[in-house]
């Protein structure tokens, strides 16, 4: 049978050392230091990521990789438009505008869409490796808030690359490319096979999106990978 994503995600992969947690004290956390995050830490054979052939150019945007992804997607009114550029590298720049739909507080971004934009902006990376890969690990850093109306100036880039594991890191700056830093991010993506879409998604959404060209042309440049 097919693992479904439900059992994975309950397999307590992040182990926490005991010398790592903090107890009984009045507003002490349980948050893992770095030594306590060996799944966002590439091992010792890791190697570095290296840029397809036929990636775009530094300054080409990518374009996105489903019209209604929440993300990047055209078709999505209330979704986050994320347009990303490729940069040098194994890196990349993406632009989202935060809109009163995106609202947690009055006139803030809710911390969730942030970290999507995030997720949006690190799963873009693999199209300039031609990998297709899921978030499996995301850990994100408020540090700002970040009002309605802003433009949230994000950068990507990936630092490793171990089988599958796919190693990477983001950040989100307010008031221009070069302003403070509101939000960053660690991630671990795992690289999968197309089936990993046709085998999970809602059968609709896949059927529409197969007689799709421009999907299927996505989803082929992917598959030629070599
Ligand atoms: C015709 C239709 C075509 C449509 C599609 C067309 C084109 C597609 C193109 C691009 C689209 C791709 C992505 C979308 C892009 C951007 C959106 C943002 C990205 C996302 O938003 S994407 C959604 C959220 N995402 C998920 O929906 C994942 C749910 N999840 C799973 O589906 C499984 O969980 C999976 C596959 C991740 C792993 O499952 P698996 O069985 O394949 O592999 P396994 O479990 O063996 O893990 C292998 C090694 O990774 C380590 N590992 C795994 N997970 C870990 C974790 N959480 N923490 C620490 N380590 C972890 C293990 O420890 C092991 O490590 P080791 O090898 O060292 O032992």
């Amino acid at each position: 049978m097919a693992r479904g994503p439900a059992q994975a995600t309950d397999t307590g992969r992040e182990r926490i050392p005991r010398k790592g947690r903090v107890s009984g004290v009045s507003g002490a956390t349980n948050r893992p230091e770095s030594a306590g995050r060996p799944s966002l830490t590439p091992p010792p054979d890791a190697t570095a990521p290296a840029r397809h052939p036929d990636a775009p150019a530094p300054g080409e945007l990518l374009g996105a990789h489903y019209d209604q992804c929440f993300g990047c997607g055209e078709g999505l009114p209330h979704g986050l438009h994320l347009a990303a550029r490729a940069d040098e590298g194994v890196s990349v720049t993406a632009e989202f505008t935060v809109q009163p739909a995106h609202q947690g507080a009055p006139g803030l971004a809710h911390g969730g869409v942030l970290a999507t934009a995030l997720d949006e902006t690190l799963g873009s990376l693999n199209w300039l490796r031609r990998a297709i890969a899921v978030t499996g690990r995301l850990e994100s850093d408020f540090l700002r808030p970040v009002p309605v109306g802003s433009v949230l100036y994000l950068s990507a880039r990936c630092t490793a690359v171990a089988g599958r594991k796919i190693y990477s890191s983001a950040e989100g700056r307010i008031g221009g490319p070069d302003g403070p830093v509101a939000v960053r991010a660690e991630a671990l993506f795992i690289e999968v096979k197309l089936d990993h879409f046709t085998q999970n998604g809602r059968p609709e959404e896949i059927r529409a999106a197969m007689s799709d060209p421009d999907q299927v042309k996505v989803a082929r440049a992917f598959e030629v990978n070599p």
